[in-house]
């Protein structure tokens, strides 16, 4: 039996220290971080999402703003609230939810946000930054991926690591992050050729694909590390990862759960990401 990675308490043990951090910034600036997430339209679980966010947020002692838009807003509306939100001195971190509506082009807003407030880390600035090894707003969801591996007490350097899935938000920067931390690092994706073939030379394998209950036993090297970045619906409507967890819990060494692995370390780690901003927007 692997041991089951719980995202949801490494979270919550990562936001107390992150809170003491926020309390000693603003004992000793009188400056709040400050965070705003703009969400445009009614997306069921977007809504959800932004909810959990900003209650993580206030508790955590950052002043958090959501901007509800009409799902009718045009790309040139959305712009010139990003640029206002640029401008906005109390405003230390921005966070436009994706996915956009159709009629926004998505690539164009995100290059509009500030790379200084950009603690999504989608900006080209900051993904550019990240592949040189520069200092840069890294994505939350590969940072919080680091942390949850690392919380395991094994090594990363040295060691096979395969990302399954080439997404800019996920498999290309965990990726990058795993390079860094010198692991041999493989991506595979929906060309590979006989995948369970590359998956089960995997220490540390990360799945972003985006398909329900996808990865099996067949996939995985005994003992691997397994994290699963999938947020699908099973046969029954129920949230599921894209791993197969009762299938692979026995040949895996770790592994993390859907819900209650990544998803509470993504918001963890845009809680820091606004922390940091704050830190580098006062002096
Ligand atoms: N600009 C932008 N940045 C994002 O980081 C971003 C985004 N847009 N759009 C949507 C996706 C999705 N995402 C999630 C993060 C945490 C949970 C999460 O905390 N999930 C919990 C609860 C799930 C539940 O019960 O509904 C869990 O996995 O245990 C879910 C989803 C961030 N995203």
């Amino acid at each position: 039996m692997g041991h089951i990675i719980n995202g949801k308490q490494i979270a919550a043990q990562t936001q107390v220290s992150i809170t003491e951090r926020i309390e000693a910034f603003t004992a000793e600036t009188g400056v709040k971080p400050g965070l705003t997430v703009v969400l445009v339209g009614e997306d069921q679980a977007s809504q959800v999402y932004v909810r959990n966010k900003e209650k993580r947020a206030v508790a955590a002692g950052i002043n958090s703003a959501v901007i509800r838009l009409e799902a009718t807003t045009s790309e040139a509306e959305l712009l010139a609230v990003v640029e206002q939100l640029n401008q906005a001195e109390e405003v230390h971190g921005i966070l436009v939810q994706l996915p956009l509506p159709k009629t926004i082009d998505a690539d164009k807003v995100l290059d509009r946000i500030s790379p200084l407030k950009d603690v999504d880390g989608f900006h080209p600035i900051n993904v550019g930054n990240l592949a040189i090894g520069k200092e840069a707003f890294v994505p939350c969801t590969p940072a919080g991926i680091i942390r949850l591996i690392k919380s395991t007490g094994e090594t990363i350097a040295g060691k096979e690591a395969v990302v399954v899935g080439r997404s800019n938000i996920v498999g290309k920067p965990v990726a990058q992050l795993l390079l860094q931390e010198n692991a041999t690092v493989t991506i595979a994706h929906s060309r590979t050729t006989d995948l369970a073939a590359v998956t089960k030379r995997a220490d540390i394998l990360v799945v972003a694909t985006g398909l329900a209950k996808f990865i099996k036993k067949e996939h995985l090297k005994p003992g691997a590390i397994v994290i699963d970045v999938g947020m699908d619906r099973d046969e029954n409507n129920r949230l599921c990862g894209d791993v197969d967890f009762d299938d692979c819990i026995d040949v895996a060494g770790y592994l993390t759960p859907v819900p209650g692995g990544v998803g509470p370390m993504t918001i963890t780690m845009l809680l820091e990401n606004t922390l940091i901003s704050a830190e580098r927007h006062t002096n």
